[in-house]
């Protein structure tokens, strides 16, 4: 058995980036930029007010005064002149700033007559104007790699960059075995369950930003497995759920090794999610998960997910970890780290976390429930309540 540690730079040394693509900025959002986008333009282009109201020069701001209303500047629409002393223009929020104007007097703080104003008693300190280039100047960069937020994507949007370069969706396949599934909304017979961890593992796959594709089930058969793993030979990555364990049904394994899986690894020190294994099977990298629904989700935030991301070129390595406290007695952990569900909940300095009762591996109610993973390592001593440990967490994190 190898360490997590290994296991992980292994499989991320397995994948290599799936190349880029161009799509519209509206098409945009979650996906991994390639290429930096570059400004075309200053924003705003021009001193633009931040106020509806009256531009006028500084030396006649002075409660009291009266000016000249000489015209108006919707936003979109720029006043052609300048503005003088004893002048004042019509402004509204965006609008360019006139020449000779410096300073916008909201119109809360103004009275007007026809074409007079007269600025009020109490005046802002602030010019409320928004200087040319203020937000970024032409030439400002969104660096890639990068997973555009939606606020990235506005950005973009403003530099006025209609096409991105983005790293292609990996494709992955997704293969649950076994001859006790069924598809959810089958009839299963009594001896029967429904496949439920490869649908977490496509919601996995699919948050990430990855195309997920749902293979039939193979059945415990060398030659349903062979099928289907041959329906599976366009993918990036090809993703099988069970049938990884010693038992006589257990066949990914031999399988696959007769269809040229060259084996990188088999077995990892850890709890949920023992008898997992990847390597190169043709054109692809398969990932071999443990069938228990909650060891394949494990495996898939520790190992799918970081494949995925590398795959993405974006920057790799372990999840990050986070500090917490723990909120109860822990005895001594075995040979193999354990990743415990868990709850995180607010603390005084860290947040505290507790992890549940039961940790049976095929438990989904519980992984539903948990909001982090505790994280013992091989052989870590007995903890104590109030002993600072690691987590990683996990959606969806207390608000
Ligand atoms: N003698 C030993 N037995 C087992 C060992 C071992 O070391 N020696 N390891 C155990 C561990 S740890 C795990 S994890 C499981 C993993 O076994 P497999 O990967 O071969 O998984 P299966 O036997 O196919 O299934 C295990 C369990 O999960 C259910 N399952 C499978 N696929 C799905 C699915 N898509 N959706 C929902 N549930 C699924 C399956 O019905 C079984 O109940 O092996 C232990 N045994
Ligand atoms: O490690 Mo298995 O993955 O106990 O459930």
């Amino acid at each position: 058995m190898i360490s997590v540690e290994e296991a992980l730079a292994t499989c991320l040394a397995l994948v290599r980036p799936v190349g880029t693509e161009t799509v519209p900025l509206a098409d945009a959002g979650g996906r991994v930029l390639s290429s930096s986008v570059i400004a075309r333009r200053d924003q705003p282009p021009f001193a633009a007010s931040a106020m509806d109201g009256y531009a006028l020069r500084l030396d006649d701001r002075v409660s009291g005064a009266v000016l000249q209303v000489v015209g108006e500047a919707p936003a979109g629409r720029a006043w052609a002149g300048g503005i003088g002393p004893g002048e004042a223009l019509r402004i509204f929020t965006g609008a360019p700033v006139p020449e000779g104007a410096d300073c916008v007097v909201i119109q809360e703080d103004v009275t007007r007559a026809g074409d007079r104003i007269t600025l009020g008693d109490r005046l802002e300190q602030g010019d409320n104007i928004r200087p040319a280039g203020a937000d970024f100047r032409i030439g400002a960069r969104i660096e890639a790699p990068r997973r555009l937020s939606p606020a990235d994507v506005a950005l973009a949007a403003s530099m006025n960059v209609p096409l991105l370069e983005v790293s292609r969706r990996p494709e992955v396949a997704l293969i649950a075995t076994g001859d006790e599934l069924v598809s959810p909304g089958e009839h299963p017979r009594p001896d029967q369950i429904v496949a439920s961890n490869s649908y977490g593992l496509k919601a996995m796959v699919e948050a990430e930003g990855a195309r997920a594709r749902l293979l039939p089930i193979a059945r415990d058969t060398r030659e349903s497995l062979e099928q289907v793993l041959r329906l599976a030979a366009d993918a990036d990555l090809v993703v099988t759920i069970g049938g990884a364990s010693v038992g006589d049904h257990d066949l990914v394994g031999s399988v696959a090794a007769g269809m040229g899986l060259e084996r990188a690894f088999y077995k990892v020190a850890m709890r949920p999610g023992k008898p997992l294994m990847a390597g190169r099977l043709g054109q692809a990298v398969l990932l071999g998960l443990p069938g228990n629904p909650v060891s394949s989700m494990v495996c898939g935030e520790l190992f799918l997910v970081p494949m995925l991301r590398a795959m993405m070129a974006l920057p790799t390595g372990a999840r990050r970890r986070m500090r917490a406290r723990l909120g109860c007695h822990l005895p001594e952990n075995g040979p193999r780290a354990h990743y415990m569900r868990a709850e995180l909940v607010p603390g005084p300095d860290f947040p505290e976390i507790t992890p549940y009762d039961s940790q049976d591996s095929s438990l989904l109610t519980v992984l539903a429930q948990a909001n982090a993973l505790l994280v013992r390592a091989p052989h870590d001593g007995a903890l104590r309540r109030g002993d600072l440990v690691d987590y990683l967490p996990m959606v969806p994190f207390p608000s």
